[in-house]
């Protein structure tokens, strides 16, 4: 006996099944939001943010998936649902510091927080932690890395009420991510709803030097800027699950410098990273 492969319209169908299934899955999605600003207040304590709860959800999500659908467009859509039933629940804007490279932070605020949050470009982190200060529960975006010229703009964030770094973008890394570029989102959040594997610390240090840089980043990735007042540096520093800031202390003055001052600026997921995508 033969079997006739389905033909076009058939197909077609099927496509138009699945299309109102996932369409009627969002809507009841979005019908759990009221519920969801209810249970979580957010009205009033500013952001709806969860990192936490995100970091997992896109570990989760890396896990389960299978076929020839790219991993980028899937994280993408996920990362735009999640994105906008935050705002949803208690409309943000995400403010980005273009100063390193327009088109790459641009292309890190949409493919992790959509078209529909609205995005305010800024000349230099300072502006974006100022914008984020004044504002309920704005997002900030500024490169995880060192911009020649930016100065230590995390100072700013050791003070009690100041946002905080609460996210490290992109929440999964591989080689050819699409929105690869390196980035700290700040905000304020509440405490029981941040991601703290790896803390974030601003470290004042005098005898700052290229021992000190080398002995350094052997336990932590870290951005200096120079501090002329105490012939030093103002480091931004990461600290990995398993490394303590006495760790790093000690190993700053091991090499020769002072440990003057350290705050904590925030604290972010592990760093989640998967293997390269195969071409279809
Ligand atoms: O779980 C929550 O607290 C939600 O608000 C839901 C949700 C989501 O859309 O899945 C949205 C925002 C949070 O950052 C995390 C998750």
């Amino acid at each position: 006996m033969t079997t006739t492969p389905p033909n076009l319209e058939e197909l077609r169908k099927e496509i138009d099944r699945i299309d109102e299934t996932m369409h009627g899955l969002l809507i009841e999605r979005s019908e759990i939001i009221g519920r969801l600003i209810a249970v979580k207040k957010s009205q009033e304590t500013g952001s709806a943010f969860r990192p936490a709860r995100e970091a997992e959800m896109m570990r989760r999500l890396v896990k389960r998936h299978r076929g020839i659908l790219p991993l980028d467009t899937v994280e993408s859509i996920w990362r735009v649902i999640i994105a906008t039933f935050t705002y949803v629940q208690a409309p943000f804007s995400v403010h980005a510091d273009l100063s390193a490279g327009d088109a790459s932070m641009r292309d890190s605020a949409r493919f992790h927080f959509g078209f529909t949050v609205p995005f305010i470009p800024h000349m230099g982190a300072a502006g974006v932690v100022a914008a984020v200060s004044e504002s309920k529960g704005d997002l900030g975006l500024v490169p995880a890395a060192a911009v020649a010229g930016a100065g230590a703009w995390w100072s700013a964030l050791e003070f009690d009420a100041a946002p905080k770094i609460i996210a490290r973008l992109p929440f999964v890394e591989r080689p050819d991510h699409p929105a690869a570029f390196p980035v700290f989102v700040l905000s304020r959040v509440a405490a029981d709803a941040m991601a703290t594997d790896a803390t974030v610390w601003s470290i004042r240090v005098s005898g700052w030097g290229a021992g000190a840089a080398q002995a350094l980043s052997m336990q932590a990735d870290f951005i200096a800027a120079p501090d002329r007042a105490f012939d030093g540096a103002a480091l931004l520093v990461t600290l990995p699950k398993d490394v303590t800031l006495e760790t790093v202390n000690r190993t700053l003055v091991k090499a020769g410098a002072t440990v003057r001052s350290s705050a904590l600026v925030g604290s972010h997921a592990t760093r989640y990273t998967v293997a390269a995508e195969k071409s279809p």
